[in-house]
């Protein structure tokens, strides 16, 4: 090793969360957006918080709201959670212009783990997991959960049926290089067809990396997956 090379050792990547809240929760059918509702007593993004604030290896955890957001405030974001009113349009639109604000933070290879609000069930060990298995692979990864059920498809009127071998559902954090994701969601074509993060990085035909996640991890989306939310929040009491 040299002088200079003492002079400037290479800075650790740093591991950001992206949480995108800005959604209106359509499907839930409630009077109040989903990521606000309450679960076991607290705001559903209170809980999808405490995962990355109880993780060791975040930096900093920024969240993505709407710019007429009246709820956020209920949440009470501790220090160490900065939240951003630049929510657009599409959930890809929340993720492209809270990534654009992280840029006065965040170095090209610093990795940002994007995760649903909707998603409360996130661990601090599941992080972990993700970061320690699709740390090292240039194209990123996702949490996934391999599909156990046969598969049916309705297209063209017809029912048939999909092999399930090799079928995985998408969940988050969905994790990659500062430099890739904005590379990706800048060249995305249709906002409205890019329903996560890890497909605008497939567009550029890379490949990441599926790393099995854990069912807790459900994507609350209809009013019946509340209850199973709860469900899990309250195994964790215990
Ligand atoms: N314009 C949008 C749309 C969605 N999201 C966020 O993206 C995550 C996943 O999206 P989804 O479950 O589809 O949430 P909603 O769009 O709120 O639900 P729906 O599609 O039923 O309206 C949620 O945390 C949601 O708040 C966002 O930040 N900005
Ligand atoms: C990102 C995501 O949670 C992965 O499953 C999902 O794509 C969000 O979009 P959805 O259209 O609400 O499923």
């Amino acid at each position: 090793m040299t002088a200079s090379d003492n002079k400037n050792p290479p800075r650790p990547v740093r591991y950001f969360a992206l949480i995108p809240a800005a959604g209106v929760g359509a499907r839930m059918a409630a009077s109040t957006p989903k990521q606000y509702l309450a679960l076991g007593g607290q705001p559903m993004l209170a809980h999808t918080l405490q995962a990355f604030l109880g993780s060791e290896l975040i930096a900093h955890t920024y969240v993505v709201v709407s710019a007429e957001d009246g709820y956020i405030d209920s949440v009470a974001p501790p220090s160490g959670v900065t939240v951003l009113r630049c929510g657009g349009a599409t959930r890809m639109d929340s993720v492209l212009n809270g990534l654009r604000a992280l840029r006065a933070v965040a170095a090209d290879g610093d990795m940002v783990l994007v995760h649903d609000a909707a998603r409360p069930g996130l661990t601090p060990e599941l992080i972990r997991k993700l970061i320690g298995e699709a740390g090292a692979n240039p194209a990123g990864g996702l949490l996934a959960l391999p599909v156990v059920d046969t598969v049916k498809s309705t297209r063209g009127g017809a029912v048939a049926t999909i092999p399930r071998d090799g079928m995985w559902l998408a969940q988050t954090p969905q994790m990659f290089s500062y430099a890739l994701l904005l590379r990706a969601l800048s060249a995305a074509p249709d906002a409205n067809a890019i329903t996560d993060d890890a497909s605008a990085v497939e567009m550029l035909g890379l490949s990441p990396q599926l790393v099995e996640g854990h069912p807790r991890n459900l994507k609350v989306t209809l009013p019946s997956d509340i209850r199973i939310a709860e469900m899990y929040l309250e195994q964790d009491k215990k």
